[in-house]
C-alpha cells in the first residue's frame, strides 16, 4: 500500500486513506484473477497504468453527477473512478461475461455503493438510455469515432465525453471529423501527460452541444465494422 501512496503523491494526486485501501484491494483482486483480464502482471506497473493514468488528469477536478464508462473490461476507469469520487454515480458497462463477473464481485468485495454493473452491448444501451448521463468515459475499446457513436447518444447535452488515448489521439481525432459532427460533439481540451514508466498518454475532453440523432447508435457491430468516416 505504500508504493500506492507514494506513487499517486508523486504525482500530485490527492487521496483519502479509504480510497488507498480500497484501490490496493482492487489491484490484489485484478493481479489474482483467474479470468486473466490483464496484461498487467506486477502491482507495479498497475499502479501506474491502471490507477495513476486514470487519476493524473483530473486531479484538479471533483467529478459528481452520473458517469457511464462503456467498455470496463478489468474496472479502468471506471471502477477507479468510483472508488476516488465518492459522488459519481458509476455505471460499468461490458458486453462479456467473464468482465461483467469480475466487476460485480469487485464491486461487492469492496462495498462499492455508487456502482453498478450492466452486461450489454453500448449500442443498445445507449440507445435506450439516452441523453441520461452527465459523462461516459473508455479506454482501449475502440477508435475515437466508434467511441463517439456508441457513447454520446447516452450523454445529456452539456455533458462530456472523457477517452483515455496513447500517442496517436491526433490521427484519431481526423478521422472522427463527422463522427463528432453527426453526434453533435465538440473537441474541448487535450490533457497530455507522461507516466512516470515513460509513456505519453492523453485524456480527450469532448462536450456534447445537441441531441444525437435518433439513428445513432447503428445496430450491434456496426459502428466498429463500419465507423462514419
Ligand atoms: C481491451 S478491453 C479494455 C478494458 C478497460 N477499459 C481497460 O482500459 O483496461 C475492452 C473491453 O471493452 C468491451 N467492449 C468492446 N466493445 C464493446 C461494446 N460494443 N459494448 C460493450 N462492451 C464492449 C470488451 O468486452 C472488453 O472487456
Amino acid at each position: 500500500m505504500d508504493f500506492l501512496r507514494d506513487v499517486l503523491q508523486e504525482y500530485g494526486v490527492r487521496f483519502e486513506e479509504s480510497q488507498i485501501e480500497k484501490t490496493f484491494r482492487y489491484l490484489n483482486e485484478l493481479l489474482n484473477s483467474p479470468h486473466n483480464l490483464t496484461a498487467l502482471r506486477s502491482l507495479d506497473s498497475a499502479v501506474h497504468k491502471n490507477v495513476a493514468e486514470i487519476l493524473i488528469p483530473l486531479k484538479h477536478e471533483n467529478l459528481r453527477g452520473s458517469l457511464l464508462d462503456v467498455g470496463s473490461g478489468n474496472g479502468v476507469p471506471g471502477l477507479i473512478l468510483a472508488i476516488f469520487f465518492p459522488e459519481l454515480k458509476v455505471t460499468l458497462l461490458d458486453s462479456k461475461e467473464k468482465a461483467v463477473q469480475f466487476l460485480e464481485h469487485v464491486v461487492r468485495k469492496l462495498n462499492l455503493e455508487n456502482a453498478a454493473v450492466v452486461k450489454e452491448r453500448a449500442e443498445n444501451f445507449s440507445r435506450e438510455h439516452r441523453e441520461e448521463y452527465d459523462y461516459a468515459t473508455a479506454r482501449a475499446v475502440a477508435r475515437l469515432n466508434t467511441l463517439v457513436e456508441i457513447c454520446a447518444p447516452a450523454v445529456r447535452i452539456g455533458g462530456k465525453l472523457l477517452f483515455y488515448k496513447g500517442p496517436s489521439f491526433e490521427e484519431e481525432l481526423k478521422e472522427a471529423r463527422k463522427a463528432l459532427d453527426e453526434l453533435k460533439v465538440e473537441l474541448e481540451e487535450v490533457r497530455r501527460y507522461t507516466l512516470k514508466t515513460g509513456e505519453q498518454r492523453c485524456l480527450l475532453v469532448l462536450r456534447k452541444t445537441d441531441r444525437s440523432p435518433e439513428k445513432y447508435p447503428r445496430r450491434v457491430g456496426i459502428p466498429f465494422k463500419r465507423p462514419l468516416l
